[in-house]
């Protein structure tokens, strides 16, 4: 199922998706001694973070993780956790708990229990921010990628290796069943180009052409946040 929302700007969208995402925390810590919100990498949500860590509420009793980290370090520009720490972990969430989907390692395959160690005590998620790329992809979960069809069965581990034509350098990504499985999930997408992408995910291509698919058409709502 999913519900779209459009906005008149950019800066519209991620004040209100901030606004909606801190009051679905909020409501999470009412019931819960601690709260998950994992986060998408990439170019877009910078703006949607500096909004974010503005927001008052009990960050010392929140997990964020992102939904799929790029295999290189931090001081690598391409790091989604540099991004991370940078634009989200400052002023209020400064005190929120970081889980990293990295480790250094000659490949992701050698720290991936590790990982998954760590990741235990985030999961479920309460709540999911996406992304998608204009081929489609979300979290890193590309199409043609090497593992996709064990990363959107129903049996997959939480958390799997990736390499795809599509990412210039191995992933580690949550899988299907996690994100789908978060207690809310917002789809965040600027751009005429992305728009077009979610046009032709929602209308008929399978998993394996649209892995966003895997996340738009759960049995919860899907809520799409969109501004040009
Ligand atoms: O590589 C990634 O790409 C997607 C989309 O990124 P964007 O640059 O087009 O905003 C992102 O959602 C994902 O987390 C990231 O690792």
């Amino acid at each position: 199922m999913t519900d779209i929302r459009s906005y008149d700007t950019r800066e519209q969208l991620m004040h209100s998706l901030a606004e909606k995402v801190a009051s679905e925390l909020r409501a999470a810590l009412e019931t819960k001694d601690s709260a998950s919100l994992a986060v998408p990498g990439g170019t877009t949500p910078e703006p949607f973070f500096l909004n974010l860590r503005k927001q008052d509420l009990d960050w010392e009793k929140v997990f964020i993780l992102l939904t799929d980290e790029r295999f290189v370090p931090e001081s690598s520009p391409r790091s989604n956790s540099a991004l991370i720490r940078r634009s989200l972990l400052q002023e209020h969430a400064a005190k929120a708990t970081y889980v990293p989907l990295y480790m250094a390692g000659d490949a992701p395959e050698e720290v991936l229990q590790d990982l998954c160690a760590g990741l235990d005590q985030a999961l479920p998620l309460d709540i999911c921010v996406l992304g998608m790329g204009t081929d489609m992809h979300t979290a890193s979960l590309f199409p043609g990628a090497d593992l996709l069809n064990e990363a959107l069965s129903d049996a997959a581990p939480a958390l799997l290796p990736m390499r795809a034509p599509g990412a210039p350098e191995p992933r580690l990504t949550l899988t299907a069943p996690v994100l789908k499985a978060a207690g809310s999930v917002h789809l965040l997408i600027a751009g005429e180009e992305k728009k077009t992408a979610l046009e032709q995910a929602m209308n008929g291509q399978d998993e394996f052409e649209a892995p966003v698919r895997a996340i738009l058409n759960r049995d919860q709502s899907t809520l799409v946040h969109y501004a040009d």
